[in-house]
């Protein structure tokens, strides 16, 4: 009998996994267990945790609507497993791969207790679209990409000839046993009631996949920035707890993209040689967009669809991005240990994180986020910059909030986004380039519709006014950016110097 445990893979279909265990020829056993480590400590009421519970509740609900069963199961994941280990007949554990600091940490003990007990353990990697080692390995190069552009030809080529046709097997085509008796692992009443939470069908991450690709797609490059619209997929909170297959989201925006003549784009079966992709010969453009002198598509519509699931691809390769940073820079993960943040400073952090810094779109940014746990990405970038460079906090400080925030919060892509904005990691943003939130504002949302919907007081303000920093605003923000400017240029100054303390 073989056991499979669900983490970041919340989904009853569309896993390497599933392939794999029905090629092992023997029952198994399908496990959640739910790890207090993530749900302890009111962590379970919070954004992530509530909706990590509603995508588990629709994991449940999607494995009986095939006819199979899923264990709910909560404890400390090794304790969870010794006693799974001792009481039933399991050869072998299969997981997803997983590579988080806590992730790792928690794998390698689960892979001890296997070892101790003479059983196989089996990570699959199935987060990222492409196989990132095998990918690594085949451009030939020592060093890993550094810079987003490069590393996305590459990637874009890659994925475009090696994107395997999706897994076959459900759930349901399992054949799954049930745990021979009872354990001690009764999941609590109030996860129970979290995990009982309906979703709506036309918010399930199919359904808004479908939705987002027959609608919002055609706009999405036009209109992705303008956050008062809300223009994006709202997919990551699916992505992320893997409700939603990351390679299922690129098959389908990729068919959007198809040709007018109807020919299969090449992700399924085309022959693009990637190597001369990567080297920048062959043409970036999607399959038959058409681009290039004289191939101009008749249909504008689909013109538009064709530019949007490139630009949306591109967002997907930046998720990519980021996970690829986190299999191959070493310092990914502690960046903190790198430079020295000792002397960046809190002091205005708590005013930050409750609206209430006087900067009307950041206090509405985070007003937005404590509310309701969404946040578009220009506000992500702003609010974070504004943090780390006119705050000067460290950005560890930002990165916690949004942790505990984030409906859709991953720690690799949380971490992607702040070190972005704090100029650290590959391709990062220069430390002399700061985003001026009030700038931002007028370009973005002229008519400051975004600042009156989540900051009532100003709901009568004008629109020449709105964006207008009010005169209590914690900082000035032309001093603050010369402060910033001076401070990071000497905290990324190799080998790096302490700084003087600003609190
Ligand atoms: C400081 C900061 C923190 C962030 N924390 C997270 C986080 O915890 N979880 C998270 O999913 N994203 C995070 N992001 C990235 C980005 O803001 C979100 O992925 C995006 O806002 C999700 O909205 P969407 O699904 O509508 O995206 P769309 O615009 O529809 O994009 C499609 C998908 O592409 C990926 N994507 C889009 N933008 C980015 C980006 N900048 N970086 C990496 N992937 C991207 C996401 O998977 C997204 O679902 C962060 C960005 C910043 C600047």
């Amino acid at each position: 009998m073989y056991l499979f445990i669900h983490r970041k893979d919340l989904r009853a279909g569309d896993l390497r996994a599933f392939d794999y265990a029905a090629s092992l020829g023997m029952p198994g056993i399908h496990a959640l267990i739910l790890d207090p480590a993530q749900l302890g400590d009111g962590r379970a009421e919070s954004h992530p945790g509530r909706h990590f519970l509603r995508a588990a509740g629709l994991l449940l609900r999607d494995y009986a609507a095939q006819g199979a069963e899923l264990q709910l199961l909560h404890g400390n994941p090794a304790l969870v497993l010794d006693e799974l280990l001792e009481r039933e007949p399991i050869r072998e554990v299969v997981v997803t791969a997983d590579h988080t600091p806590y992730a790792r940490r928690r794998d390698e003990r689960l892979a001890a207790v296997c070892r101790s007990r003479g059983v196989r353990w089996t990570a699959l990697e199935d987060v990222p679209l492409a196989d990132l080692d095998a990918f690594q390995e085949q451009t030939g190069r020592k060093e890993p990409y550094r810079v987003f552009t490069p590393f996305y030809r590459a990637w874009n080529g890659y994925v475009r000839s090696r994107l395997a046709p999706p897994p076959a097997v459900a759930a349901g085509g399992l054949p799954i046993a049930r745990l021979s008796g009872g354990g001690s692992w009764s999941v609590p009443g109030e996860l129970a009631g979290l995990l009982a939470a309906p979703v709506p069908e036309d918010e399930r991450p199919e359904r808004q996949l479908e939705r987002f690709l027959g609608g919002s797609l055609q706009a999405y490059e036009e209109l992705r920035d303008r956050y008062a619209l809300d223009a994006g997929s709202g997919l990551s909170r699916w992505l992320n707890v893997g409700a939603l297959s990351a390679r299922r989201a690129y098959g389908l925006a990729l068919d959007a993209a198809r040709t007018e003549d109807g020919r299969e784009p090449l992700a399924f079966g085309g022959a693009a040689d990637w190597r001369a992709d990567a080297a920048g010969q062959l043409e970036l453009a999607l399959p038959g967009s058409g681009e290039g002198p004289g191939s101009a598509p008749r249909d504008p519509s689909a013109a538009a669809a064709r530019s949007g699931a490139e630009s949306w691809i591109r967002q997907l390769a930046w998720r990519e991005f980021y996970l690829y940073q986190a299999r191959f820079d070493a310092d990914f993960f502690r960046y903190e240990e790198q430079v020295d943040l000792s002397g960046l400073t809190e002091r205005h952090a708590e005013a930050w994180r409750q609206g209430r810094t006087g900067i009307p779109l950041i206090d509405a940014a985070m007003t937005q986020l404590r509310t309701t746990g969404e946040l578009p990405n220009r506000l992500r970038m702003i609010a974070a910059m504004f943090l780390c460079k006119n705050l000067l906090a460290p950005f560890t400080a930002g990165e916690r909030w949004f942790r505990e925030q984030l409906l859709d919060y991953d720690a690799t892509l949380n971490r992607g986004g702040w070190l972005w904005s704090s100029s650290l990691g590959f391709d990062a943003a220069p430390y002399f380039r700061i985003m001026n939130p009030v700038v931002q504002s007028k370009r973005w949302d002229p008519d400051g519709a975004y600042i009156r919907r989540w900051l009532p007081e100003r709901a009568g303000w004008s629109a020449a006014a709105v964006h207008e920093p009010s005169p209590q605003a914690v900082v000035d923000l032309k001093a603050s950016r010369a402060r910033a400017i001076e401070t990071y240029k000497r905290l990324l100054a190799k080998p790096s110097r302490p700084l003087d303390r600003l609190h």
